[in-house]
């Protein structure tokens, strides 16, 4: 194929940018020239077009948020037009379970005109506990990963575009992940001013870290990345679910792919 590569993500943690450039290693042998497309800080979603056409692919990317897709990302999709261009859902969730966050992006990228011939799921760390889908994706969920996007290169150059069925329910379970719980900020804290600089919505305040707006979506991407660790959802219903999920949630899952 002779058209464009774009390589769509949305990801606070990082998990689903590997995955999804694993995804895209395994479609370069279709020789197409690639463009990384990083939906994940507000300044890119803010206003995001883009046009994609015939002979174009592209690899979506994305955290499975309660059961569906992160509803930040699905806003900014509104920005994307397929005109028959073929998309690849490539969900990212943290060993619990992704419900119906492949059938949403899937119906999401068709109604945008985009054919879906492929969908994959693929388990990263959870953003809430360093505890369940710990160090993931491993070099077995890359491997897994490139392998799919070699089938799906297979499959194209076949020139089938029969859509995928992912496994998933219509109407989607409700939404649930927009309830604002913020983290809390420790005494170890030294204002380094790291958090800020990765959160993908803008929430905390660069002047006084200890200050985080509404908009915070618990992506746990300033938890993850504070050097002292001290950004913590402890205390906060997080905290809960994160109890929940290591007590049920730690057998490892492996990815599932339709195509
Ligand atoms: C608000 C929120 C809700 C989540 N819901 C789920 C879920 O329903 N199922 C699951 O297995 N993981 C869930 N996760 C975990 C993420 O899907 C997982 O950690 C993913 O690897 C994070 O992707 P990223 O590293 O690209 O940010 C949730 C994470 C967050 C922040």
């Amino acid at each position: 194929m002779t058209g464009k590569l774009a390589v769509i993500y949305f990801s606070p943690t990082h998990t689903s940018r590997t995955t999804a450039l694993a995804v895209a290693e395994g479609l370069a042998e279709l020789g197409m020239e690639a463009q990384d497309v990083d939906l994940t800080m507000a300044p890119a979603r803010e206003g995001f077009a883009l046009e994609l056409g015939e002979g174009d692919v592209a690899v979506v990317g994305y955290p499975v948020y309660a059961g569906r897709v992160p509803r930040v990302l699905a806003e900014a999709l509104a920005g994307l037009a397929g005109e028959g261009a073929v998309a690849v859902p490539v969900a990212v969730y943290g060993n619990r379970d992704f419900d119906d966050a492949l059938v949403e992006m899937a119906d999401i990228l068709a109604e945008a005109g985009f054919a879906v011939p492929a969908a994959g799921a693929f388990v990263g760390e959870h953003s809430f506990t360093r505890l369940v889908g710990t160090d993931r994706p491993d070099a077995a969920d890359v491997e897994a990963a490139v392998a799919f996007g070699a089938a799906v290169a297979a499959k194209l150059a076949a020139g089938d575009l029969s859509a995928a069925e992912p496994r998933g329910n219509r109407p989607y379970t409700d939404y649930q992940a927009d309830l604002p719980f913020m983290p809390v900020t420790t005494d170890a804290c030294t204002d380094c001013g790291v958090c800020a600089h990765v959160c993908p919505m803008g929430a905390i305040d660069p002047a006084d870290v200890r200050r985080v707006d509404e908009c915070c979506i618990s992506c746990c991407a300033c938890v993850k990345a504070c050097p002292e660790a001290a950004k913590t959802f402890e205390g906060t219903p997080v905290d809960g679910v994160a109890h929940m999920l290591q007590e049920n949630c730690v057998a490892r899952r492996e990815p599932e792919t339709f195509l």
